[in-house]
């Protein structure tokens, strides 16, 4: 191979690459420094370079780790790597941009599973009837193929990917990434999974009255997103757990993809629940149309990120304190009033004080009365910040307002939006006494009697609730971080 001209980017190797394919013999150079040669749509790229930034990026362009590309002199890129896109090739970017902390092993053999499914997809658009406009002879042809094929159904022949495991991995971020890099001409929908399950109800009240409602809602949401991305896949009410398989059977039948982030495992989902036989047909499917992947990681990235504490107080009577950053907040000479909000099938819910897109809520009237997600919800659609006075400690007493508690965390933040709070402890103590069944085994036989009696009087012993504490606390953490609450001009009032 001859050497070719100097580089010092790779969108010039990818320049010489093009142009190559046009006229072969046009370039080479003695100097080249990065390039080494480019022959029959290959080029050679020098990794003798001691440049850690291109071995990070040649390492994302041809699927090797970068001890590979360091070791080895020289390593072949063709025309499709360097044209290669998707989560992968975004990461690595946003990496190089600063945007991102160069994420530990497990988030790149995510990445890795998503880029597949990305490149899969991309190959599969006509048969998947994934592009919304393509209407083209070609693609009814293939559907026509593919209905002769597959007469009783039409099942994608693409899986997809449920992705699971523990809090502030970086879950969220990457089927964010995966989501942003398909084109959005697609129908495609990434949706927070309590809000999907809200829409699903809301629309199972609208067709009430068919013979199956839920074949109907399936083919509604087929209609607009054949790639259905859900954040937080989690089942902790029985009125979900007995629809899920029936919904399912018709959402994949319908030729739906599903792309799935959990903190549980399949096998653990709705563990413990009322009637869970009845779920576990649900299971199987899911692992049937998807590929499961753990990102078996500890790190949790919020808790890297830059904590500041300014708008979480400790303590109690501490309500004078939270009305006047509240009346900072929306502005000294404006007077909060009570405000409706509309929420899902005809409900409202009340805003006793509210200005300004800012909230201000007791912990009672806003989890100690039957309220639930589709409440906040449609809070949050109106009101940027909550104010909220009086978080206790949670046990065994106020497990149900543990429940709501752990929701409105969700939701505020799927929401982004801004909390200030006068709470009993910090995020870690109020949720010390809620243990999964599990942790709650290990920890009876190292307590002395005595202290046993009364730590476990004091206990909550339940495993949904169990496994959200840590999200929680995370969440929590990070909703009053520096880079959290940047995104809210509004906050440099206070
Ligand atoms: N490599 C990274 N560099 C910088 N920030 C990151 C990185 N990975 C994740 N984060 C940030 O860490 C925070 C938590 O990530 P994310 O919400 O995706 O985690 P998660 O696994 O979905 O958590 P949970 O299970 O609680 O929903 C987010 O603010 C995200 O932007």
């Amino acid at each position: 191979m001859r050497p070719i001209v100097r580089s010092s980017s790779l969108s010039r190797i990818r320049w010489a690459l093009r142009n190559q394919e046009r006229n072969s013999s046009t370039f080479y150079s003695k100097s080249s420094k990065l390039l080494i040669g480019v022959n029959q749509n290959q080029a050679l790229v020098n990794t003798n370079t001691r440049n850690p930034a291109l071995y990070s990026r040649l390492s994302f362009l041809r699927g090797l780790s970068a001890e590979a590309v360091e070791a080895a002199d020289a390593v072949r890129l063709t025309v499709s790597d360097v044209n290669r896109t998707g989560p992968l090739v975004e990461y690595e970017r946003r990496i190089s941009d600063g945007e991102l902390m160069t994420g530990d092993i497990c988030q790149l053999s995510a990445l890795r599973e998503l880029q597949r499914l990305h490149d899969e997809l991309m190959e599969s658009v006509d048969t998947c009837r994934l592009d919304r406009y393509n209407t083209s002879d070609k693609s009814s042809r293939s559907r026509w193929f593919w209905s002769r094929l597959m007469p009783q159904s039409s099942y994608s022949p693409v899986k997809g990917l449920y992705l699971y495991g523990g809090v502030g991995t970086g879950k969220t971020m990457l089927m964010d990434l995966f989501f942003d890099q398909l084109p959005c001409s697609w129908k495609k929908q990434r949706i927070h999974f309590h809000d999907f399950m809200l829409t699903v109800h809301s629309r199972l009240q609208k067709h009430k009255g068919l013979s199956d409602p839920l074949e109907v809602v399936a083919q509604e949401i087929a209609h607009d997103a054949i790639l259905l991305c859900l954040d937080e896949f989690m089942v902790t009410d029985v009125a979900d757990a007995l629809i899920l398989n029936r919904l399912f059977g018709h959402l994949f039948s319908n030729g739906i993809i599903l792309v799935a982030t959990s903190n549980r495992n399949p096998d653990k989902l709705y563990e413990g629940g009322l009637q869970r036989d009845l779920f576990l047909p649900f299971i199987a499917s899911l692992k049937e149309r998807n590929m499961v992947h753990e990102i078996g990681s500890s790190v949790d990235y919020r808790k890297l990120t830059s904590a500041e504490q300014g708008f979480y107080f400790i303590g109690k009577d501490l309500s004078t304190l939270l009305k006047q950053k509240f009346q900072q907040l929306i502005g000294d000479n404006v007077v909060a009033r009570t405000q409706v909000v509309e929420v899902v099938m005809g409900r409202t819910l009340q805003v006793s004080l509210g200005a300004n897109g800012c909230a201000y809520f007791s912990f009672e009237e806003l989890c100690d009365r039957p309220l639930g997600a589709a409440d906040y919800f449609g809070l949050f659609k109106k009101f940027h910040t909550l104010a909220l006075e009086g978080v206790p400690v949670f046990g065994l007493h106020n497990r149900t307002s543990a429940y709501r508690f752990v929701t409105l965390v969700d939701v505020m933040y799927e929401n982004r939006a801004r909390l200030l709070c006068t709470a009993e402890a910090s995020p870690q103590e109020l949720l010390e006494k809620i243990v999964t069944i599990s942790e709650a085994k290990s920890m009876a036989p190292r307590t002395s009697s005595r202290s046993r009696k009364n730590d476990v009087s004091e206990l909550c012993v339940d495993n949904e609730l169990g496994f959200a504490k840590d999200r929680t606390i995370s969440r929590l953490t990070e909703m009053n971080s520096k880079e959290y609450l940047e995104q809210h001009a509004i906050t440099q009032n206070l």
